[in-house]
């Protein structure tokens, strides 16, 4: 089970960040080349992106890099360099359609041709960050076989709406049209970054919402936040138990010729089972909640 629960931001251009972020094992760590990258670093923070790349401390975690849009001067000079830097995911931001993947997607193509990489081997996440991202969520999340997932973005989605971050209700209708494309394409689904880092209630509130949802994880700006969220989507000891319990009466009811069969009076058949099976391997994955 591939785990993408945390996946940490850290700004392109700050080369101590750069040099430390692997040791709080985040799931991913984001290089961002974009908006947290003023104008007038733009082009030292790439040289250090494309550096860190090939350092042998990012070989054992996912490494995404968040690049420029391509419509900016950026776009293409961050791609041309983490490509060739072997970026594992590249996160297209403020992704408004299936054709702005297409055009990413093609230039990755010829760029992995050009520098000797495997066609395909670099793959690429899609960042949904405005009401024409989320209306067009399926295309975008169906437009390439490359996509591991797509995220939704909060803070520049909430402005194009003309609303302000709060407790989550002027989330609700994209989130969960962000989940059911990526459900569709069989895609992982990220919610948005929490922004205020003192507000630890808050944040466990957030993270319980979007698991419960269905999310297999979320966009981070700080270690602190990494181990709440890992512990909060580890299953409890008693799901665990529950799970084995579930496995073990589903066994003894094959054996009877049984498809369902019945748990201290709760019913258990297959989509039950299959939920089971699914916590047992998150344990087996992630460890059990603290
Ligand atoms: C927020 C803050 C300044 C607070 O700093 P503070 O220094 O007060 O934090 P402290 O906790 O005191 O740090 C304790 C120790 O951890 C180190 N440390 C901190 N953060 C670390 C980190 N991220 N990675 C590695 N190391 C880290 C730090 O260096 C220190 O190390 P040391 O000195 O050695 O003890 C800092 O975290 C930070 O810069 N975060 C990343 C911000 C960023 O990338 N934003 C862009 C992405 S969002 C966006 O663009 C919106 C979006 O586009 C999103 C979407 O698309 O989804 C949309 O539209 O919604
Ligand atoms: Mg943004």
């Amino acid at each position: 089970m591939k785990l993408r629960r945390s996946m940490l931001f850290l700004p392109g251009s700050n080369a101590a960040m750069l040099s430390t972020a692997f040791v709080y094992r985040p799931d991913s760590i984001m290089f961002d080349l974009e908006d947290a990258v003023s104008l007038r670093e733009k082009d030292s923070a790439r040289m250090l992106v494309f550096h860190a790349l090939q350092m042998p401390i990012y070989r054992d975690i996912e490494t995404v890099v968040r690049i420029n849009p391509l419509s900016t001067p950026f776009g293409m000079k961050d791609l041309e360099a983490v490509v060739r830097a072997g970026a594992d995911v590249i996160r297209l931001p403020k992704t408004d359609t299936a054709a702005d993947v297409h055009a990413l997607e093609a230039e990755v193509e010829r760029i992995e041709r050009e520098c000797g990489r495997e066609v395909g081997s670099t793959k690429l996440m899609a960042a949904i960050e405005s009401a024409s991202g989320v209306v067009n969520a399926l295309a975008i999340a169906t437009s390439s076989k490359r996509l591991i997932g797509i995220a939704l973005a909060g803070f520049d989605y909430v402005m194009d709406m003309q609303t302000e971050r709060g407790d989550g209700t002027e989330l609700f209708y994209a989130r969960c049209a962000v989940l059911h494309a990526a459900r569709y394409a069989k895609i992982d689904a990220f919610d948005v970054v929490f922004g205020d880092l003192n507000d630890e209630a808050g944040f466990l509130k957030e993270v319980d919402l979007i698991k419960r949802l269905g999310f297999n994880g979320k966009s981070l700006i700080n270690p602190r936040q990494i181990e709440l969220l890992h512990n909060a989507f580890a299953p409890t000891e008693e799901e665990v138990d529950y799970a084995r319990r579930v496995v073990a009466a589903a066994a003894a009811g094959e054996r009877q010729g049984l498809g369902v069969v019945s748990l201290n009076g709760k019913m258990i058949d297959a989509p039950v089972i299959d939920h089971a099976r699914v916590v047992l391997r998150r344990a087996e994955a992630s460890g059990v909640r603290k």
